[in-house]
């Protein structure tokens, strides 16, 4: 077998038999346990053939022709293992018969095709006519597990070969990026122009921010009004693509409004970074000596960020675990650092990193990962706030929302939705205010595991008034310093209105709109049903969905509403109806 080109890819093809009947093998033409065994062949190969990409399987008549890219990167020995491997994988599909054939590495050769490889295979493969056989064609890699329609495979003849080995991508100009994007997508002009346009961050900004940038992705910015926390009234900018979030927000703040609305309060801003160290025998020594060596550890640590210690940060506590793992003990350190009105990860990081080498050195152990926790349990913000029974709609309301937590508090999976609904408010605000919502929400869903079972994040309770209370804690590693807050520019308009000066402070409102978004959605759970507020909203999309524009767009959805059927057909017709079509 000649070598793979270096220069460029290509294609190479085996055939496979089965030892099944005719019958059989047009069976599995068409049975979907076909499809799932020859899928799971595939998922196979490709795991151990891996980097291979676009692996196409095309039967004839009772035998599979698998064909696959080969990319100059790959060597022969590589291109030659394959067949031992796919002889080896294709057990499922083949029960042992002397009929099976098997390849050889020897066998498997390069196609010898110019320039359409894909449309040659496909032709080569494809059933005499007449024969009544439609070819199967599955795709595998970027069309993974797809049965390719026919404008597909014309995408595929006409791009192919294609590759995501792009060495060099980042250090191009944008546009140029986009270009190969767009050349490698087949993008229309459309989507181009698209994701060309400029929004309000400079692109040469967004470009610095992250890696590979080749456009912007605008959400929309909306404030909750009513909001009155800590006896100050606020607008809080929320950023969020799903509609009634912030209405939610601001008629459940306007429902407590008069009877005080939020308090809050917080546990401390301080951050955990944990150090692994590994290969211990004596893992409760260690321990010991670790937490011997407090001083020095808390220099090491300070001595990595003055200006940090100058705002009145830095170290603060130390803990060391020992986890029972399968290869071991492990003796984990934690160490504990106020990062003030940082989030703190980069912080803490640097710590961490600093200080692993001084533990090895310590204990004998061989440390392993240095990265902070997300389960910033020493940093929980809290918001409570009570309803008068007669200002959410009388004790029916009230009780109904009752059980509504304790289905929450004690159902994982009904937990789960009330935490997504807690944390549509919560990563609103995280996200308007240029904060990491990733870190947040793996705070947060780790924090409401902490009792061992997955429960609700908020607390409900009937006050000796016969009111309803409601309390929300959890994990808030926010900051105004650091991360995109400084350097996103409608980050820094959002926390303008805010007017926060610390990051307790932010973090201590997030946690009321938190608070204030699971009202609502508990509300109208236990009411009247989530769809009778929240549809009549999406009204509005599923009117653009359908191609409304300009006043369109509220007309068909008022009439959407009206119909009490707000579905993307009703909507198609009222919007011909509009249009006297
Ligand atoms: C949607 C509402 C607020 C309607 O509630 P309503 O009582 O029909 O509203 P209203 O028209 O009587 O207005 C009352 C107030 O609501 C606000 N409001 C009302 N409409 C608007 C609007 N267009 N734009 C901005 N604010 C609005 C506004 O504050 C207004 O006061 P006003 O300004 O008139 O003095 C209510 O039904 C509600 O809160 N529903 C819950 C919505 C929700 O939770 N949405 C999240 C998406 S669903 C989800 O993902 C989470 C979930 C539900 O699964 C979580 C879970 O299961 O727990
Ligand atoms: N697992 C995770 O959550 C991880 C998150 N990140 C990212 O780390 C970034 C946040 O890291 P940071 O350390 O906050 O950012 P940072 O390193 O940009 O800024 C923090 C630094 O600002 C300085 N500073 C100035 N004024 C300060 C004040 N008043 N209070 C505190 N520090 C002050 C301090 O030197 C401090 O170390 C986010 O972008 C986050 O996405 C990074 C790694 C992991």
């Amino acid at each position: 077998m000649a070598d793979p080109p270096r220069s460029h890819a290509q294609w190479v093809a085996t055939e496979y038999s089965g030892n099944a009947s005719d019958d059989d093998a047009r069976r599995h033409r068409i049975s979907p346990a076909n499809r799932r065994v020859t899928d799971g062949l595939m998922c196979r190969v490709v795991r151990a053939c891996h980097p291979i990409i676009d692996i196409g399987l095309f039967p004839r008549g009772w035998s599979f022709t698998l064909a696959w890219q080969v990319h100059a990167t790959h060597s022969r020995s590589f291109v030659s293992c394959l067949g031992s491997r796919l002889n080896h994988h294709s057990g499922p599909y083949s029960t042992p018969s002397p009929r099976r054939r098997r390849y050889s590495s020897a066998q498997i050769a390069p196609i010898r095709t110019s320039q359409n490889p894909i449309s040659r295979i496909i032709q080569d493969q494809r059933p005499k006519r007449g024969t009544g056989e439609r070819p199967l064609i599955l795709a595998f890699g970027p069309l993974a597990g797809s049965r390719i329609s026919s404008r597909r495979v014309r995408v595929l003849q006409e791009t192919s070969p294609k590759t995501s080995r792009i060495s060099g991508f980042h250090k191009l100009e944008i546009a140029e990026r986009l270009k190969k994007v767009s050349e490698f997508a087949t993008l229309d002009q459309v989507h181009v122009d698209q994701l060309s346009a400029s929004s309000n961050i400079d692109a040469h900004l967004a470009d610095h921010m992250i890696e590979n940038m080749i456009s912007t992705i605008a959400i929309p910015v909306g404030v909750a009004t009513n909001m009155k926390i800590d006896g100050r009234d606020l607008l809080v900018p929320m950023a969020t693509e799903e509609s009634s979030v912030i209405a939610a927000v601001g008629n459940s703040s306007r429902q407590c409004y008069e009877n005080g609305g939020f308090t809050t309060s917080m546990s401390g801003t301080q951050m955990i970074a944990q150090i692994q160290l590994l290969d211990l025998t004596d893992p409760a020594t260690a321990r010991v000596a670790i937490l011997e060596r407090r001083s020095e550890i808390e220099v090491i640590c300070n001595e990595c960020d003055p200006l940090l210690v100058r705002f009145g940060g830095g170290f603060r506590d130390l803990e060391v675990r020992l986890i029972e793992a399968p290869s071991g003990t492990m003796v984990i350190t934690h160490i504990v650092i106020d990062t003030k009105d940082a989030m703190g990860a980069n912080a803490v990081n640097t710590m961490a990193e600093r200080l692993a080498p001084q533990l090895a050195e310590w204990t004998g152990g061989r440390p392993l990962l240095r990265i902070l926790s997300n389960l910033a349990d020493r940093r929980v913000a809290r918001a409570r706030a009570t309803w008068r029974c007669e200002d959410i709609g009388g004790e029916a309301v009230r009780d109904a929302m009752i059980a509504a937590y304790e289905f929450a508090d004690t159902d994982p999976y009904r937990a789960a939705t009330h935490n997504k609904g807690i944390m549509n408010g919560v990563s609103a605000v995280v996200l308007a205010t240029g904060n990491d919502t990733r870190a947040v929400e793996a705070g947060a869903h780790a924090y409401a595991a902490k009792d061992g079972w997955y429960r609700s994040l908020s607390r409900w309770e009937v006050t000796k008034n016969g009111d309803l209370s409601g309390v929300l804690e959890m994990p808030m590693a926010v900051g105004l310093i650091g991360g995109a807050t400084k350097i996103h520019p409608t980050a820094r308009a959002a926390l303008a209105i805010l007017d926060v000066d610390s990051a307790e402070h932010l973090a201590r409102i997030i946690a009321a709109v938190g608070l204030a978004q699971n009202f609502g959605a508990m509300k109208a759970l236990a009411t009247d049903g989530i769809q009778k507020g929240h549809m009549a909203l999406h009204a509005q999309n599923v009117a653009i969905t359908v191609g409304a524009t300009g006043e369109e767009v509220a007309e068909v959805a008022r009439r959407l509403i009206e119909s009490k059927s707000i579905n993307t057909d009703t909507a198609d017709k009222l919007l011909a109806e509009i249009r006297g079509a």
